[in-house]
């Protein structure tokens, strides 16, 4: 084994551009890299090969910086990936992962135009290098949509995007799969050029192992670890093969046959390159350096670098609102959701019963009898009236016919007269002179038609005389709110934050729901490999996050102005407090939304997980947040639970506002601002911790 990496290497190498030693890297419990060495000399193409599931996708990934290793060193152009400062990942890298990595919405001229400014090129210089890149991988017109073109075609432009900046280090995963043989031969030619010309390094996956002769240096990988690297002539002369598959095939022959005795090459010819020079940092740890002069100009370096740039927000801003651009029914759908469901919740909760069936059984016959003037003013669109023999009457009750049955006695006149003129009356009198109501109470609703009863006949009939038989307790004017206050009121503004909540909450983390577009961008765009894609191109978590959540911001303004403008002047909900603390409170809890659906779309992967999650929190959040019905309400134990939601407090608060037209030196307004707060900053933080915890 030893004497496959002795072969010779190529004359004039002098420097390496990529240097492993003793990676490992672990998914689980599963080692996929096992103590790899790899040498990638400066100005090479280093063909990577080796069976599916092998572990090169994860060590390119590792390469760039995507991927955090478990042991070992890694040095990328002088220093190891992703050290503060270094532009790799960044400029100095171009990466063609093997997901495509694109954004369908966009056009091949948006695409690059998107990716030229997250590298700082000027557009001018985006269209030149765009034009030579349709040119040189034969690239449809630049106006096509990604979403029409071919396999072979996106992947083209996938490998365009990496060449874009015309990058120190290409790292290509299968490049060529589903291009055709001429176009495959087109691009080796091109990679050979810039590797000769502008001494390029060119690191690439093939599964085409034939293709592989035209790179300086194989590497041959089998179960994590490297069988030999070595120019492809001098590994198939080492194996008096004609072909590098055939060579291949032995060296796992060879492997099989030292099986677990076998330890990954320790020490290749390619290592012996001077590398001191550009391998200066590969040895030196990343934290805890000597503080020094030079070190005061490196920590200068890490703290720009840790500053989110505004150029890569702003790209990354850019690109959310093209792709609204492009999806225009999606758009109108997105911004007019919430006012559908506040509109649903406006129409549908909370009002009063309409054409229920009600059987009347009337023993009064005359028609000047006090029961047929009662039943005159019964509403008729609430109540429609059926009147009925007393047996037919609770037969349709109990056969679901009718929601209750009225009943008068047939001296109910004469005895509600003595009721109302005598002092003294029996309990008969007061009992034949009582309308009887029976009601199937299974549904709430026939609450509220007792309550219309109640209304219709002693505050609208009896009048001024209606004092007469009242309860003896009197319900005075309202402190706040009015006695016209009913369920809808009580539970928009809950609904006006929860909406806001769960539609921008919705927008980060599920799966097109409505939304379509940034909704599903962030957990679609990391299982499409374009997060990646845009982190080797140098954005950072930071950079992605805030961009997400302003042009999320800007979606949900956009949203919360169509609701209240519907609340407020459609449907009139009473508003006595500041507008302007109402706007910043549902601001905020739109922010909540977000920043929790970062956090899902962080520590989950696919959008059916997703939105399962989405939806399991959802429920409980809004039984439990005092939305639909009071917390006072809730037994103690899930209280307090309910007390720590992000939307209780808010509710409240919103109540507050709206309704006490309370301002912010009031505990109940302040708490649901603070809480909110308190909310959104620990959310955030969450979604970076495991962002940066699961690379
Ligand atoms: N995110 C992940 N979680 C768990 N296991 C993973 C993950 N990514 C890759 N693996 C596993 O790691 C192993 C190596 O995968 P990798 O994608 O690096 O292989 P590969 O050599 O690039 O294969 P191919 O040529 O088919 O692309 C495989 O067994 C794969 O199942």
């Amino acid at each position: 084994m030893k004497a496959d990496l002795e072969a010779p290497l190529p004359a004039g190498q002098e420097s390496y551009a990529i240097r492993c030693r003793d990676v490992c890297r672990s998914y689980g419990k599963l080692k996929v890299l096992n103590n790899l060495n790899l040498t990638v000399p400066q100005g090479y193409i280093y063909g990577l090969l080796g069976p599916s599931g092998c572990g090169k996708t994860t060590l390119l990934k590792c390469i760039v910086g995507t991927l955090k290793i478990s042991r070992g060193h890694i040095t990328v152009l002088g220093k190891p990936p992703a050290f503060p400062g270094h532009e790799v990942p960044g400029k100095m890298v171009g990466y063609m992962p093997q997901e495509l990595a694109l954004y369908n919405e966009f056009t091949i001229s948006d695409t690059m135009i998107f990716f030229g400014r997250i590298h700082g090129l000027t557009l001018e210089k985006t269209q030149e290098r765009l034009d030579m890149l349709v040119t040189i991988l034969d690239l449809p017109p630049k106006q096509s949509l990604v979403r029409n073109l071919s396999g072979g075609q996106r992947r083209r432009v996938s490998l365009g995007v990496a060449l874009l900046q015309n990058p120190e280090l290409l790292i290509l995963d299968e490049p060529t799969v589903g291009v055709d043989p001429v176009l495959r031969a087109k691009i080796w030619e091109h990679l050979v050029k810039i590797v000769k010309e502008m001494k390029v390094t060119v690191i690439i996956t093939t599964h085409y192992i034939e293709e592989a002769r035209q790179a300086n240096v194989v590497g041959l990988m089998r179960n994590g670890c490297l069988l030999a690297e070595a120019p492809p002539d001098a590994v198939m002369k080492q194996h008096s093969s004609t072909t590098l598959e055939q060579a291949f095939l032995q060296l796992c022959e060879m492997s099989d046959q030292v099986g677990s005795k076998r330890s990954s090459p320790q020490s290749g010819p390619l290592e012996n390159s001077p590398s001191n020079e550009n391998g200066r940092e590969e040895s030196r740890p990343i934290l805890g350096v000597e503080p020094g002069p030079a070190d005061e100009v490196e920590w200068k370096v890490r703290a720009r670098h840790m500053l989110p740039k505004c150029r890569n927000i702003a790209a990354l801003m850019i690109k959310t609102l093209v792709r609204m651009k492009r999806l225009p029914g999606s758009l109108c759908f997105h911004f007019l959701l919430p006012v559908i469901q506040i509109t649903l919740i406006c129409f549908c909760i909370g009002g009063d019963p309409k054409g229920i069936e009600v059987a009347v059984v009337n023993n009064e016959t005359s028609p000047a009898s006090f029961s047929q003037s009662l039943l005159s003013f019964l509403d008729n669109s609430s109540v429609h009236q059926v009147p009925l023999s007393h047996a037919d009457a609770f037969d349709g009750v109990y056969n679901g016919e009718y929601w209750g049955v009225i009943g008068f006695g047939k001296n109910f006149t004469s005895y509600l007269t003595k009721r109302m003129i005598q002092r003294q009356v029996s309990r008969e009198v007061i009992d034949g002179g009582s309308v009887h109501v029976w009601l199937d109470l299974t549904s709430k609703m026939c609450q509220s038609l007792s309550w219309l009863i109640v209304f219709a006949f002693v505050e609208k009939k009896l009048g001024s005389m209606s004092y007469l038989v009242a309860l003896p307790i009197k319900f005075e004017e309202p402190i706040y709110g009015s006695q016209n206050t009913d369920f809808t009121t009580f539970v928009t503004p809950g609904a006006v934050v929860l909406l806001t909540h769960y539609s921008s909450c919705l927008c980060s983390i599920t799966f097109y729901l409505a939304v379509g577009l940034t909704a599903l961008s962030f957990v679609l765009e990391r299982k499409e490999g374009l997060l990646d894609r845009c982190w080797v191109a140098g954005v950072s978590s930071v950079e992605t996050m805030l961009a997400h959540l302003f042009s999320q911001l800007f979606v949900i303004s956009i949203q919360i102005i169509l609701q209240l403008l519907f609340v407020l002047l459609v449907f009139k909900m009473p508003n006595e407090g500041s507008l302007v603390l109402v706007i910043v409170l549902i601001v905020l809890q739109g922010i909540t939304g977000i920043s929790f659906g970062l956090v899902i779309s962080a520590a989950i992967d696919d959008e059916q997980s997703a939105n399962q999650a989405a939806l399991g929190i959802f429920y409980p959040n809004l039984i439990m947040s005092g939305i639909i019905w009071p917390v006072e309400c809730i037994p103690y134990p899930l209280r307090y639970l309910s007390l720590v939601l992000p939307q209780t407090y808010a509710s409240e608060a919103l109540r507050c506002i709206m309704y006490r037209g309370w301002g912010l030196s009031w505990m109940p307004v302040w708490r649901g601002f603070v809480v909110t707060l308190g909310w959104n900053t620990f959310f955030l933080i969450l979604a970076m911790v495991i962002l940066k915890l699961r690379k």
